[in-house]
């Protein structure tokens, strides 16, 4: 028997299987170090975020926030969504589906971009099969950096997958506006989905299993996002269990069976159930990996019993944000590139925003999530609407802050925003969290005027009467 394996057809220090955010970056950086790095990417260089997912859902979304805010606004008329032009403005930021734009930057780096399906092939050896069928046999010196990404996961709901229902690809992509949306699932998809969709016209109903929408958030945050639904039109049920799922093909709809018995009907059915790894193929066993699985790593993203192996992005499971993923590429990269000690993961915990009306911006615990961590806290409920800077932006909507503390420490270790337009809070509030600055100090800071950061202040009080 010949057991030497065959010599590769290429080497070179670093290859990265996946060209989303995470395997962009992660090239990017690699190669700005001077590492000679390969890039396999076997649909769209820019992967899923660009195309599918972050970016069309807010070119669908934002310009309904802006009618929303130009409503609530004295002195603005004349302002209609136009969903035509938001469609085509949507196809431009998805470049139509052409990722063309995106190949002089991996020129400019020096990253040599293979196009096809790859699979590891044993220690630090990867098998690429490109589009005309051709097979390439790829040997790293260095490291093999995953990030492959995840797709939709399609719940066990008898005949679901057999009906073939829409995606975050087709509704993010889609070019005309069905008649009747049915969502299943209420995370972050769903109601990003159902407040773009129902924005446009559709009549849109959601069903989620669980006792409330984005669940993982305060329930204050849940609330407000189910009322601005709810005032969109949608049709919530929350709490329900589907039992079944078919086509009608004489009606060409969907049909979805609760537990109840009844049935919701819809053109079109998306499934936003959370999300599956791309891992299933990827040659996980011949490294010792089970597949089909969120690839473990440490805090250093490397694949335990693997050192020459690291996994980022959606396919480790840590945290599915593009801007996690991103940060991992980061802290994978340093490791390759020798510097141990430099960033470990996890620096802080993620933002994370929700581009509904209004929008849930929050970071670190929630009340819930920190008492569960056996946390003594305290909770700072604020109203950004009784700033002197609400009276110019998302005026006439409740606006909410809720800051958690730590009564031992008195630091900030969650906040959570709720209110139009309030993303860029965030950041702030990250770093002050991932930083542990005290509450004290962050009393001591000012707060622009006239702006909804004054709802800071709030903080401010809360630590001058606990002093
Ligand atoms: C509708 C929607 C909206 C979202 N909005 C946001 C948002 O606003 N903000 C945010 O932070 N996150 C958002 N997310 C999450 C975000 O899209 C993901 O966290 C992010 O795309 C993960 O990046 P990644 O690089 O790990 O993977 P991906 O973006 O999935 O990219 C992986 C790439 O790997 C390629 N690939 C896979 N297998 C192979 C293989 N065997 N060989 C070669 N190439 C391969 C794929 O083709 C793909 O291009 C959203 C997700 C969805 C579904
Ligand atoms: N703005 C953003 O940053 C943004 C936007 C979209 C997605 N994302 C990321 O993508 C990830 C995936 O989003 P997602 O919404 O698909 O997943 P999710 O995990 O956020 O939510 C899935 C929801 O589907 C429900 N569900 C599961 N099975 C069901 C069933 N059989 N019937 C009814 N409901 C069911 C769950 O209870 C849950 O509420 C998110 O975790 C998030 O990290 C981020």
């Amino acid at each position: 028997m010949n057991t030497t394996s065959p010599t590769p057809d290429r080497t070179c220090d670093a290859i990265v299987i996946g060209a989303g955010p995470a395997g962009e970056v992660a090239a990017g950086k690699l190669a700005g170090r001077g590492i000679e790095t390969i890039l396999i990417e076997r649909e769209l260089v820019g992967g899923e975020c660009a195309f599918y997912a972050c970016m069309p859902s807010k070119a669908l979304l934002r310009p309904g926030a802006l009618v929303a805010e130009t409503k609530r606004v004295a002195g603005v008329s004349d302002t209609s969504l136009e969903t035509i032009a938001t469609l085509r403005r949507r196809d431009e930021v998805i470049h139509d589906l052409d990722d063309s734009t995106q190949l002089p930057w991996v020129e400019e780096k020096g990253i040599e971009l293979i196009r096809g399906v790859a699979r590891l092939d044993g220690e630090r050896r990867v098998r690429v099969t490109g589009r005309d069928g051709e097979e390439l046999l790829l040997e790293a010196r260095r490291a093999v950096v995953l990030a492959v990404g995840s797709g939709a996961s399609i719940p066990p709901v008898p005949g679901l997958r057999e009906l073939q229902p829409w995606t975050n690809r087709e509704i993010t992509t889609a070019r005309q506006v069905p008649p009747r949306l049915l969502i299943l699932g209420g995370g972050v998809v769903g109601v990003e989905m159902a407040q773009a969709w129902a924005s446009f016209g559709a009549q849109v109903t959601l069903v989620e299993v669980g006792e409330r929408l984005i669940a993982q958030e305060e329930e204050l945050a849940s609330e407000r996002v189910a009322d601005g639904l709810r005032a969109r039109g949608v049709e919530l049920r929350v709490g329900v269990r589907a039992t079944g799922a078919r086509r009608d093909a004489a009606e060409a709809t969907s049909v979805l069976t609760l537990e109840s018995g009844e049935e919701l009907r819809a053109e079109v059915l998306l499934v936003a159930a959370g999300r599956a790894p791309h891992t299933g193929a990827l040659g996980l066993e011949t490294v010792g990996l089970e597949p089909g699985r969120a690839v473990e790593v440490d805090d250093r993203m490397r694949v335990p019993g693997n050192d020459w192996l690291y996994a980022i992005g959606d396919c480790n499971g840590r945290e599915l944000l593009t801007h996690q993923g991103k940060l991992q590429a980061r802290v994978a990269v340093a490791q390759i590139a020798g510097q141990e000690s430099a960033r470990v993961h996890p620096i802080g915990p993620p933002p994370r925003v929700i581009f509904t009306e209004p929008q849930v911006a929050a970071v670190g615990h929630t009340e819930a999530t920190a008492r569960r961590a056996g946390l003594a806290v305290d909770v700072v409920d604020a109203r950004i609407d009784h700033t002197a800077g609400a009276s110019f932006a998302g005026k006439g909507e409740q606006q909410h802050a809720r800051f958690v503390v730590d009564t031992a420490a008195r630091t900030l270790v969650g906040a959570t925003f709720v209110g139009p337009d309030v993303a860029e809070f965030v950041h702030a509030a990250a770093i002050a969290v991932a930083g542990a600055v005290p509450v004290d100090r962050i009393a001591q800071v000012a707060a622009p005027f006239p702006t909804r950061s004054e709802v800071w202040l709030e903080l401010t009080d809360w630590a001058e009467q606990t002093a």
